[in-house]
């Protein structure tokens, strides 16, 4: 694809996240929701008295592919049908074929003011020779934006959110055409570095993440499922 003015600022922060997604959680992260095959970690870190907590969740899904999670995830047509924490979402800039620039109105999380988001969004498939199946990834990473004015009372969000998937096919047969949706899973992790920009509550910030977030991995996922079910694998 073509290179852009955010190239290099996409490059390195997508490098950063596939060094960062093997990290382990032993130390230092704590188990704040475990449902079935999804496990969600965060990190109590606070800069100058606002929580920034990094947020790191693993899951495993059956019968989709890790290219089908990102690309609902990625694509903008879809993401109201999943995304219930958003009053809207639309493209303002498209920089390549696999990275735009998305301005968001976030519902608002009482007491705290109103957020809205600008991020660049960009989905990248990785093959690891090794193994079979490509790495899929989406990135999205706040950036100014000419046609993202901050504006109050609304408050801008600092958010560095990853999506990274694994397909594992088992029992592969011989035809790679045989493959069907009960022999697939697809097993990503999810890390998101949100700042809210501005104060809020402590304790609301850290409630509102621990119901959050699950309930929106668990919402995504399922809709992915449902909408691909019927469909012809995307690998
Ligand atoms: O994965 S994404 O890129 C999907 C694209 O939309 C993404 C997900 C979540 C956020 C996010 C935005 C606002 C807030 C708070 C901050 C103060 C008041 C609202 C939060 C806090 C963590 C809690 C939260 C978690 C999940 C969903 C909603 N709320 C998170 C941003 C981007």
């Amino acid at each position: 694809n073509g290179k852009h003015r955010l190239t290099d600022d996409v490059e390195r922060i997508v490098q950063e996240h596939l060094q960062y997604v093997r990290e382990d959680v032993s130390n230092g992260w704590d188990l704040i929701h475990q449902d079935g095959e999804m496990k969600v970690y965060r990190r109590e870190v606070e800069e100058n008295g606002i929580v920034v907590d990094p947020l790191k969740c693993f899951h495993t899904i059956k019968g989709v592919t890790g290219h089908e999670i990102c690309r609902y995830f990625w694509e903008f047509q879809y993401r109201m049908e999943w995304e219930t924490t958003l009053d809207s979402t639309k493209i303002i800039e498209a920089l390549d074929p696999d990275t735009v620039i998305f301005f968001q109105l976030h519902k608002r999380v009482w007491p705290a003011a109103q957020r809205d988001s600008c991020f660049w969004s960009h989905i990248r498939c990785i093959s690891n020779s090794d193994e079979d199946q490509p790495t899929w990834l989406v990135v999205n990473y706040t950036t100014p934006h000419p046609l993202a004015p901050i504006k109050s009372p609304q408050v801008r969000l600092v958010a560095n959110v990853a999506l990274i998937c694994e397909t594992i096919i088992s029992e592969p047969p011989l035809n790679p055409k045989d493959i069907k949706r009960e022999n697939i899973q697809c097993k990503l992790t999810y890390v998101a570095f949100v700042n809210p920009g501005g104060w809020v509550p402590s304790a609301a910030l850290r409630g509102v993440a621990k119901r959050e977030y699950p309930r929106f991995l668990k919402r995504f996922t399922s809709y992915v499922v449902e909408q691909t079910r019927n469909k012809p694998i995307l690998f």
